[in-house]
């Protein structure tokens, strides 16, 4: 190994530096006190911890994206927390279980053993919210409305909203009776969005020819959502167990665009990203000139039941590292006093009473040529703050 290669970062894992370190501390505070105003409770959940209990109930993208090490003390095996929702779930249904609707608040890194896409970091500094015990339209439209607000506060402008339903693509599935095999080479073929190639995989596999049209229709399902309506009634007749959660999309989308007039939204039911524990409705955000999501979430109301406790669950989370580097964070600059070295105990208190009221001190050592704004200088038989 050269010296150089000592000073090597593995891919996709970044070291922050002054003063963009400063400008995302600075939002990690001011976001954090934004949930905290709208009634979400901070938790800090363990970086690592036995894989059993981290992957419980996830499926298998998070194991796949998972770092593994082995415990010494135990010789059990232990994960890295690559996403902070499942871990909440669990204090929400096991270790901090309250009656009713609770609301939680995380900022923390996660690690991922493979990137989540050429774009991301693979030590993301994790950002969300999650909701628990409320199943219906007000808990949906309160944490969109939330991801949405929170983005507004980070800087974020031309924000564009994606609404998509997992549940859809489940009741289809149940009712053509398709196999996981089958379900995974679809999941690949709507990630394409190719609508000529899910058609004739349709006329291939299913012999139901509703079924065939409610695939091919599935493909076509990205709009306004106005625009949607007619679809989403067809698809509706020809897959009932897919009614209500398109009935829900609509609504929730009227309610979102109500409160967010100047926000672009749309529907698009072909987009089933997220994690395998989502399982209705599913949403993202964009903005233009960054080609991922800025911000994520969605239902995954099944995740508690593996520790005890099945709740109405949905949830958002963003990368804070990205969001501060996209919305151009503005922090004060501080003002900065320079300080002579000297071993007078005056000194040392007139230096701890400026630094508590907010100023910058810094004690100037050999040769160090600080720029300030001010001195701290002995006149008249006391310490000074005199203009630089
Ligand atoms: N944790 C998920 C988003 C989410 C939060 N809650 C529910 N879903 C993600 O990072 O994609």
């Amino acid at each position: 190994m050269t010296s150089a290669d000592r000073w090597l970062l593995p891919d996709g894992i970044d070291e922050v530096l002054p003063p963009q370190a400063r400008q995302i501390e600075h939002l990690r505070r001011h976001l954090l006190d934004f949930l905290d105003n709208c009634g979400y409770d901070l938790v800090i959940p363990p970086a690592l911890e036995y894989l059993d209990s981290l992957l419980t109930g996830t499926g298998k993208d998070l194991d796949l994206r998972t770092f593994k090490v082995t415990d010494q003390l135990s010789g059990r095996l232990m994960g890295l927390s690559a996403d902070t929702t499942p871990q909440v779930a669990r204090i929400d249904a096991h270790s901090y279980a309250q009656d009713g609707i609770s609301r939680f608040s995380y900022c923390r890194t996660v690690f991922h053993a493979k990137s989540s896409s050429l774009l991301a970091s693979r030590t993301p500094t994790q950002i969300g919210a999650e909701l628990y015990g409320e199943a219906g339209l007000d808990a949906d439209v309160e944490i969109i409305s939330l991801m949405l607000a929170m983005l507004e506060q980070a800087g974020m402008q031309q924000v564009h909203l994606d609404l998509g339903n997992v549940g859809v693509f489940r009741a289809l599935a149940r009712q053509a009776g398709i196999n996981a095999d089958q379900q995974t080479e679809l999941f690949a073929l709507l990630k394409l969005k190719c609508a000529t190639d899910l058609a004739v995989w349709a006329e291939r596999e299913l012999s139901d020819a509703s079924m065939v049209e409610a695939f091919t229709l599935l493909a076509t399902l990205q709009g306004g959502h106005e625009a949607m309506r007619a679809q989403f009634a067809r698809m509706a007749e020809l897959v009932p167990g897919a009614a209500d959660e398109l009935e829900h999309v609509m609504k929730v989308a009227e309610h979102v665009a109500k409160r967010f007039p100047n926000t672009s939204m749309m529907c698009d039911l072909t987009e089933l990203r997220g994690y395998d524990y989502h399982t209705g409705l599913v949403f993202a955000a964009y903005v233009p000139g960054y080609g991922d999501a800025i911000a994520q979430g969605g239902r995954y109301d099944e995740t508690g039941a593996v520790f005890g406790r099945a709740r109405a669950a949905t949830g958002f989370s963003a990368d804070l590292k990205v969001l501060a580097r996209l919305g151009d964070v503005k922090t004060d600059r501080k003002q900065t006093v320079v300080a002579p070295s000297s071993d007078d105990p005056a000194l040392w208190q007139a230096i701890q009473q400026l630094r508590s009221q907010g100023m910058r001190v810094l004690v100037q050592l050999n040769h160090d040529a600080v720029p300030a704004d001010s001195r701290l200088d002995y006149l008249d038989g006391q310490w000074q703050l005199v203009e630089a």
